[in-house]
């Protein structure tokens, strides 16, 4: 098994190398590891944020872990050569369009949500994001009004296979849990989204054992914090999906413990934290590392057939949580190191 590790920048690669001491001691030598530069310290190395040897190791490997990319020395470089291509640039040229990013109260943390504990405890959700297509796909530019003024655009489209596709990835995310799928549109103003919500209508006459519903998106982020227990599956756009994933990761404690899957049709995938470079804290240890182990735990499920060693690195997290580890993002004073200690010590 073969996993091409790309660390990435800012708290990128301080987590990742957490992530792989936990690999390694779960698994020993049964994975080999390949790494390559990605994102801006790509860019600083070899001039691009992907370079072909890292799209192609990417291409070879079993499975990708991911750190994070972004770096506020490369804002104002034209955007194809800005880290944050490197990961767009993966998911389009990988197909990685279904992206799973679970989040789910560690009872122990129900003092870390920005919620009342109360509310955050009903928290067992699943977000599947659209990641291929969307506003960050589509045409954009600069261009000049009649007036003369200045207008930047960037296009919004979906086409009915793109919906169709990530429609049987929620429904099917949905059949093995509670049966429940939500929908998240603005079909209200948005033809991209009516287009959207009569694809979602057509498939769940293939899911009759699912019940689905639709909700606008303003109105779905006001319900995330009012009543997140409502939520089983959420199935939404690429931009929806990645502000209400920011959201539901605070409900739950912190960004730092939402881990993704990004897959392609055939399973094979790119497993991420949620959460960016975070150049703020980055360098000084105190990146919370548990988003980072979760996604390997997710790797080793949906890549690798390891199921069971999956369960055994959540259960250590739960269990490092419930020792009274914190970073700082939890309210505690543990260093990146320090948390993923713990982890390795309940294992
Ligand atoms: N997939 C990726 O590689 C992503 C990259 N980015 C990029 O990352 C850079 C920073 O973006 P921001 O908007 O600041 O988002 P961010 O997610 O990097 O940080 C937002 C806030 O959360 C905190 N935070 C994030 N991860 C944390 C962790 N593991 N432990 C503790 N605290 C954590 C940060 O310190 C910051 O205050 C930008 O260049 C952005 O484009 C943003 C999101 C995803
Ligand atoms: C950095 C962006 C391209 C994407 C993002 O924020 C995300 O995927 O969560
Ligand atoms: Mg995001």
């Amino acid at each position: 098994m073969l996993v091409a590790l790309l660390p990435g920048d800012g708290i990128g690669p301080e987590v990742l190398v957490e992530a792989r001491r936990v690999l390694d001691a779960v698994l020993g030598d049964a994975i080999t590891y390949e790494e390559a530069p990605v994102g801006g310290a790509a860019y600083h190395a070899a001039g691009h944020p992907l370079p072909d040897a890292t799209l192609n190791l990417a291409r070879r490997a079993d499975a990708i872990l991911f750190g994070a990319v972004g770096d506020p020395a490369c804002d104002s470089l034209e955007r194809a050569l800005r880290p944050e291509q490197a990961i767009l640039g993966l998911r389009r040229a990988l197909g990685l369009f279904a992206n799973l990013r679970p989040a789910k109260l560690f009872a122990e943390l129900a003092d870390a949500s920005a919620l009342r504990p109360e509310i955050a405890r009903a928290i067992d959700l699943v977000i599947v994001r659209e990641l291929t297509g969307d506003v960050y796909f589509g045409e954009k530019g600069r261009r000049e009004t009649a007036d003369g003024l200045r207008q930047g655009y960037d296009v919004m489209a979906y086409d009915e296979a793109e919906v169709r596709r990530i429609a049987r990835i929620g429904f099917e995310t949905a059949r093995k849990r509670q049966r429940r799928l939500t929908s998240v549109d603005k079909a209200n103003v948005l033809e991209t989204s009516q287009l959207w919500r009569d694809v979602m209508i057509e498939v769940a006459a293939d899911y009759p054992d699912v019940a689905l519903d639709h909700l606008y998106v303003d109105n779905a982020a006001m319900q995330l914090v009012r009543a997140p227990g409502q939520f089983d599956v959420i199935v939404t756009g690429n931009l929806f999906g990645d502000i209400l994933s920011d959201q539901a990761s605070m409900c739950v404690g912190s960004i730092g413990l939402l881990p993704s899957a990004s897959l392609d049709e055939r399973g094979k995938g790119l497993y991420e934290p949620i959460h960016g470079s975070a150049p703020d804290i980055a360098g000084q240890g105190k990146a919370n590392p548990l988003a980072a182990i979760l996604s390997a735990a997710m790797m080793l499920r949906h890549s690798l057939g390891r199921a069971a060693d999956a369960d055994r690195i959540e259960a250590a997290v739960a269990a490092a949580l419930a020792g009274g580890a914190r970073t700082g993002d939890l309210g505690g004073t543990a260093s990146t190191r320090a948390m993923a200690d713990a982890v390795l010590a309940a294992l």
